[in-house]
């Protein structure tokens, strides 16, 4: 049997009882891996031998290579099965604004954007800074185009933006027992009063996530944690002292019910989910869904975003006659040199501290428009003119900084592509694919 911290194994011994050996044996059981499919990409190789995951649209079980090109052009992301259920229960739509206010490192985020289609926009928060920046860079490569990314705490942002939102997920932070299987590491946090401390932080991070939500608009609140301090007993907390009503989550594959018994014999607990690993062959978890009252449209002023000088647009649009099949989708703004493509209906970040909005398309230089890696990444081969396939020895050569030949005329920036999948741009003049591969991505 695994080591547990002290406390563990009496509390879930007791509130178990004849289940708790069963629950305990999980943990000497390897844990299980998962990954998504990116429907925002080309579907390169649509025959896939891997299990599906059955309550995921787009996941398998089975293990993402690091290094490998389908992670490195954001064709799959790596996510526990269990996990794939939340953003499943969050049923984003294309068009809606939709907030992930503890987002990093992304897992959810990116399955919110599989099922916007790039239409509508994804803010995605995260309070710690270093987070943040991962958050960004895997939102980047897996070329979701419609996201504003914030790093804010959630008081901060209720303040910028009152029911702002159609959709919120909270992926609140929590004692993290579903994951002591797959990380042992996350043990050495755990005594028997730190879930009554998540409790209280998650307690406020609902208050503030509440209050961005527009009449009518739905919550989600998950966990990756047993305890009932953080499950059962934040739902029925919520669901008694916030204007968020709890609504059925449907389960099925061996997803059972929350247990009322763990908070007070609250039955409106029954809606909610819980994930064991018992039970289904995935990680431990939890999800409860909320409905706020009333229906109304979107509150709250639109992002003034900067126009582009005549020249500006001039050289932008000679780069995509020449380079694109189409022009980019959103609001094109401009900040000094810098050009951005910001979702249509970005809310007004004033207050808030933006990572990133949009898409950084690129930077106008004298007389001419230069492309910035991240189109790489936010489009697919049919949006260049020319994508260029490339050898796997090509590809280590190109991320490495070399030059690249190919027999072609003219001057184009290009994809360039290993196995159906960009990776890069590449400058073609006259036969030469000069190096534009950022140096601090070069391996
Ligand atoms: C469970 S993790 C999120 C995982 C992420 N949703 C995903 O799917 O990849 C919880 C996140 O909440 C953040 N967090 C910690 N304290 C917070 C607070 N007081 N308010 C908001 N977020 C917080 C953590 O930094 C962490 O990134």
């Amino acid at each position: 049997m695994s080591q547990f911290p002290n406390g563990f194994e009496a509390k879930y011994q007791q509130l178990l009882g004849d289940e708790a050996a069963s629950f305990f044996a999980t943990f000497d059981q390897p844990a299980q891996s998962g990954y998504r499919t990116n429907p925002l990409r080309p579907a390169v190789d649509a025959e896939n031998s891997d299990p599906q995951v059955p309550w995921s649209q787009w996941g398998h079980y089975g293990k993402v290579q690091g290094n490998g090109i389908e992670h490195v052009s954001g064709y799959v992301y790596s996510q526990e099965p269990s996990a794939q259920f939340v953003a499943t229960v969050l049923d984003p739509k294309p068009g809606e604004r939709v907030l992930d206010l503890c987002a990093a490192p992304g897992g959810k985020t990116t399955h919110i954007a599989s099922f916007m289609q790039g239409q509508g926009v994804v803010v995605t928060n995260e309070i710690n800074r270093g987070r943040a920046k991962i958050l960004a860079s895997n939102v980047e490569r897996f070329g979701i185009t419609n996201a504003l990314i914030t790093n804010n705490d959630p008081e901060s942002l209720a303040a910028a933006w009152p029911e702002a939102f159609d959709r919120i997920l909270v992926d609140a932070p929590c004692s993290g027992e579903g994951m002591f299987r797959k990380d042992p590491e996350a043990m050495q946090y755990w005594n028997v009063d730190y879930p009554d401390e998540c409790a209280r932080r998650q307690k406020l991070i609902l208050q503030s996530a509440q209050a961005m939500l527009r009449p009518g608009g739905t919550l989600v609140y998950s966990t990756c944690t047993f305890s009932p301090e953080e499950d059962e007993q934040i739902a029925s907390w919520a669901n008694a002292n916030l204007p968020l009503n709890l609504v059925p989550i449907d389960k099925d594959f061996g997803i059972e019910s929350g247990r009322p018994n763990w908070a007070d014999d609250d039955d409106a607990v029954k809606m909610t989910a819980r994930l064991w690993p018992q039970h289904l062959n995935g990680e431990g978890h939890f999800v409860a869904k909320f409905v706020k009252a009333d229906d109304a449209a979107i509150h709250g002023k639109l992002a003034d975003v900067g126009r582009l000088s005549a020249t500006q647009r001039k050289d932008y649009e000679a780069f995509v006659k020449n380079d694109l099949t189409h022009g980019l989708s959103g609001q094109l703004m401009a900040i000094k040199d810098q050009l951005f493509v910001v979702p249509v209906g970005t809310p007004d970040w004033r207050k808030v501290h933006v990572v990133r909005a949009g898409v950084h398309v690129g930077t106008f230089k004298k007389n001419r428009f230069e492309p910035s890696h991240s189109l790489a990444t936010a489009l697919n081969p049919a949006d260049f003119q020319l994508s260029i396939e490339t050898t796997q020895e090509e590809y280590t050569q190109y991320r490495h900084g070399d030059l690249l030949h190919r027999d072609l005329p003219g001057k184009h920036y290009v994809l360039l592509t290993l196995n159906g999948m960009g990776y890069a741009l590449g400058k073609l003049v006259n036969g030469s694919i000069k190096n534009v591969y950022p140096k601090g991505l070069r391996v």
